[in-house]
């Protein structure tokens, strides 16, 4: 598992560690490690790093100081740099005499624009310290047309400038790091939103603020950490003690949906699954597995449900949910389950608060259950999640997984190929069958979502693929990660 702390606690961690250790030894250990990261690229795509050029984009804070002394550290290597003052009055002083001392060159980008952005142009590789986690909003214009000439890798520093270090939402003009090298931890905008996409690969440096960071405010897994918490069964087990999943999904209309959610329930572990609803014919050809039964009050006895794919939002669906609702058991609410608890809220009343919720909306079904999602996704989902005392799964290229006592996780997609119709409904079967087998909901959704994404990025391998494809892919996905937990064990 690996952690995400918000800004606020990186600055109050700093505070405390700034009691016992100078901020310019910080300053210090924090260029180093962007230096290091920059030869390192330069000896990897350019074969070394003696009279290669790098250009450093800097701004009016420490940010800009990280650049600067990383500007220092790489003319040990004989690296040519050149800064490029973007608020020349507010420079840091330090960090532009060390770069000067070490015999690197400047200009000001507003005095003499055209060798800055020749020096820009001409760059193996330019480093971004324009702004880092005091940054608000986008690029300004001027820092706009220096990123736009940067032909060379690019190298963050703490943060792709232009990016909100908080949410990862990108609201103009940003840079897109090959790398980006931050310090301590990863923050927010390393992984939410457009932010996930722009940092490139993330290096963390340790620059000493370790114990002070404390417990992280989001958490990703990592496939070794599905792999090690998704259910398979041991020697004792039987098909009832892995934990039945039932499937409440489909209608005439969609019967698909049906199909596919109760597909990924039989795939995701070894138990048994039961399905309810009008496309049980459907169901029974494709999956002869299932036991199949048009009425949910014929059902039987399961330890999870899924409900709402292609459920339909009418008289029909409403009863399907209250039943399921009214059980006592774990439910994974999709789709039009979602739609109703957003239209009905009566059916709330239904639900015993002490039984584990999980609801996964898109962006649209969310705005109708608890208002728009705005900029701060992660925000949103722990507002819902607290508000319904559900787990709360907000899709999208980032899934944020949030559970009503705050602990929230994300889920970065490789690929946006699994962004296809009914790959939702594979999701929320996914989320079912981990709930039967009695994981804990924000650990089923969060391990969900991983395997989830990994199936897509496999069947898509660089093609187009369809929910089908994707669904078929999740014992490879599963194995993947069983393999990378035990690669790690
Ligand atoms: N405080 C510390 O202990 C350490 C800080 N470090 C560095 O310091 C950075 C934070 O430095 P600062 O707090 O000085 O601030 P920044 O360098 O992030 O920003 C400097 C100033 O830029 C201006 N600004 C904000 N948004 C802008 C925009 N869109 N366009 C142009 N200018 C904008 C603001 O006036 C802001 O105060 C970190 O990201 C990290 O790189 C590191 O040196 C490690 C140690
Ligand atoms: N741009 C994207 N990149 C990666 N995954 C995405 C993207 N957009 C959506 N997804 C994922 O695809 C699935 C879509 O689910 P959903 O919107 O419910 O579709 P449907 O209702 O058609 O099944 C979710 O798991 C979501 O996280
Ligand atoms: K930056």
């Amino acid at each position: 598992m690996r952690g995400v702390w918000a800004v606020e606690r990186v600055r109050d961690a700093e505070r405390r560690v700034f009691e016992r250790t100078p901020e310019a030894a910080l300053m210090r250990r924090a260029a180093f490690a962007v230096a290091v990261r920059s030869a390192e690229l330069l000896a990897e795509q350019t074969g070394g790093t003696s009279g290669r050029r790098v250009a450093l984009l800097v701004g009016a804070g420490n940010n800009g100081g990280d650049a600067l002394w990383a500007g220092a550290f790489l003319r040990r290597r004989g690296v040519a740099v050149t800064a490029v003052l973007l608020a020349p009055d507010r420079v840091h002083a330090e960090g532009l005499a060390a770069l000067l001392r070490a015999g690197g060159r400047r200009v000001v980008a507003s005095g003499d624009s055209e060798a800055a952005r020749d020096a820009v142009a001409d760059a193996d590789l330019v480093i971004d310290g324009i702004v880092g986690l005091s940054g608000r909003g986008p690029l300004r214009p001027d820092a706009e047309a220096l990123v736009d000439a940067v032909t060379g890798l690019l190298v963050a520093v703490d943060l792709p400038s232009g990016v909100d270090p908080d949410t990862g939402a990108v609201a103009g003009p940003a840079v897109g790091a090959d790398v980006t090298v931050t310090f301590g931890g990863r923050k927010p905008g390393h992984v939410l939103a457009e932010g996930a996409v722009l940092s490139g690969a993330v290096t963390v440096a340790d620059i000493g603020l370790g114990e002070a960071l404390g417990e992280p405010d989001i958490v990703l897994l990592d496939p070794a950490d599905i792999g090690a918490l998704w259910p398979v069964p041991g020697p004792e087990d039987d098909k009832y003690t892995q934990g039945v999943a039932g499937v409440a999904a489909g209608s005439a209309t969609y019967p698909g949906a049906a199909v596919l959610a109760a597909g990924a329930a039989v795939l995701a572990t070894s138990g048994m699954v039961r399905y309810a609803g009008p496309a049980a014919d459907a169901v029974r050809t494709r999956w002869p597995e299932i036991v199949a039964t048009g009425s949910i009050a014929d059902a039987g006895r399961v330890q999870a449900w899924v409900v709402g794919p292609g459920l339909g939002t009418g008289a029909a669906g409403r009863d399907v949910l209250a039943h399921v609702l009214d059980q006592g058991v774990p439910v994974c609410a999709d789709a039009d389950a979602i739609n109703l608890l957003a239209s009905t809220p009566e059916l709330w009343d239904v639900r015993d608060p002490e039984t584990p919720l999980v609801l996964t909306p898109h962006d649209r079904e969310f705005a109708r259950l608890a208002g728009e999602v705005g900029t701060d996704r992660v925000a949103a989902a722990r507002r819902a999640a607290e508000r319904y005392n559900a787990v709360v799964l907000l899709k999208g290229h980032t899934t944020v997984v949030a559970a009503p006592d705050g602990r929230v996780l994300v889920n970065q997609a490789r690929g946006a190929w699994p962004a296809t119709a009914g790959s939702g409904d594979v999701l929320s079967g996914l989320i079912g069958a981990l709930l039967a087998a009695g994981m804990d909901p924000w650990l089923a959704a969060g391990c969900a979502a991983g395997v989830h994404e990994l199936a897509g990025d496999l069947a898509a391998d660089g093609a187009p693929i369809g929910a089908s494809a994707l669904l078929r892919a999740v014992p490879d996905a599963v194995r993947r990660v069983r393999a990378a937990a035990a690669a790690s064990a």
